[in-house]
C-alpha cells in the first residue's frame, strides 16, 4: 500500500496494491490493522456511506460538530470524483487550507479525512459512486455545511455550475460558523 501526504498534514492518500490477471484485478480495499498502522493510531469506523452523483454535482461541504465530529475514508467505486478536505481545526497551523485529490474507480486511491475537517466532493464523470466509513455515526443535529465558494477558501472545484442539494446552495460561510460559534 503506498500512503502521499497532501497539503493537510493529516489527510493522506492510500493506494492499495492491485493484483491484475488475465481474469481482472483483486484489491484489498480495507485492512484495520494495516490502515491504524498506517496513521499511527487506534480508528474505529462504525458506518459505511455511499452514494451516487451525476456529473457536476458537488456535495458539500459538511461536517459534524464535535463531540459527533467524524474521520472519513473515501474511495470512488465508478466514475471519477474530486475529493476536498477543508481543516477546519480552530488553531491548526493549516486552519482554512484544502486538499483535494482525485479518486476514481480506475486509480483504486483512497482519501483519509480525520476528525476536524469539512468533507466534500465534485462529480467529474458522467456519473460516480463513492463509499466511505465513517468513526462516528450520523447525528442530524450535530449536521453543519460550509459554502461550497466560499471565497476565503477559493476551493476549485474543477466544475462549472455544480448541481447542488437544497441545503449546500444556503450554507453558510466558515467565518459567520466560527462567529457564531454553532458550527465546532
Ligand atoms: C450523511 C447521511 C445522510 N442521511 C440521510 C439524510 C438525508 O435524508 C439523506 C441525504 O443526505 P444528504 O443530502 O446530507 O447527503 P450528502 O449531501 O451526500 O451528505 C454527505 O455528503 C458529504 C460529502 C459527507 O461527507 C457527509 O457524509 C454527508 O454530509 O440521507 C442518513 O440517513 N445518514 C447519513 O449518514
Amino acid at each position: 500500500m503506498l500512503i502521499t501526504a497532501t497539503e493537510l498534514p493529516d489527510v493522506l492518500i492510500f493506494e492499495p496494491k492491485v493484483f491484475k490477471d488475465e481474469r481482472g484485478y483483486f484489491y484489498e480495499s480495507f485492512n484495520h490493522a494495516k490502515f491504524e498502522a498506517a496513521i499511527g493510531r487506534p480508528v474505529k469506523f462504525v458506518q459505511d456511506n455511499q452514494s451516487k452523483s451525476q456529473q457536476g454535482v458537488i456535495r458539500g461541504l459538511h461536517f459534524q460538530a464535535a463531540p459527533s465530529a467524524q474521520g472519513k475514508l473515501v474511495r470512488c467505486v465508478a466514475g471519477e470524483v474530486f475529493d476536498v478536505a477543508v481543516d477546519i481545526r480552530p488553531g491548526s497551523p493549516t486552519f482554512g487550507q484544502w486538499s483535494g485529490a482525485l479518486l476514481s474507480a480506475d486509480n483504486c486511491r483512497q482519501l483519509w479525512i480525520p476528525e476536524g475537517f469539512a468533507h466534500g466532493f465534485s462529480t467529474l464523470s458522467k456519473s460516480a459512486i463513492i463509499l466511505y466509513k465513517t468513526t462516528d455515526y450520523y447525528n442530524p443535529q450535530a449536521e453543519r455545511t460550509i459554502l461550497w465558494d466560499d471565497p476565503s477558501l477559493a476551493i476549485d472545484w474543477r466544475v462549472e455550475h455544480p448541481i447542488l442539494s437544497e441545503k449546500d446552495k444556503v450554507a453558510p460561510l466558515m467565518q459567520e460558523l466560527l462567529e457564531n460559534n454553532n458550527g465546532y
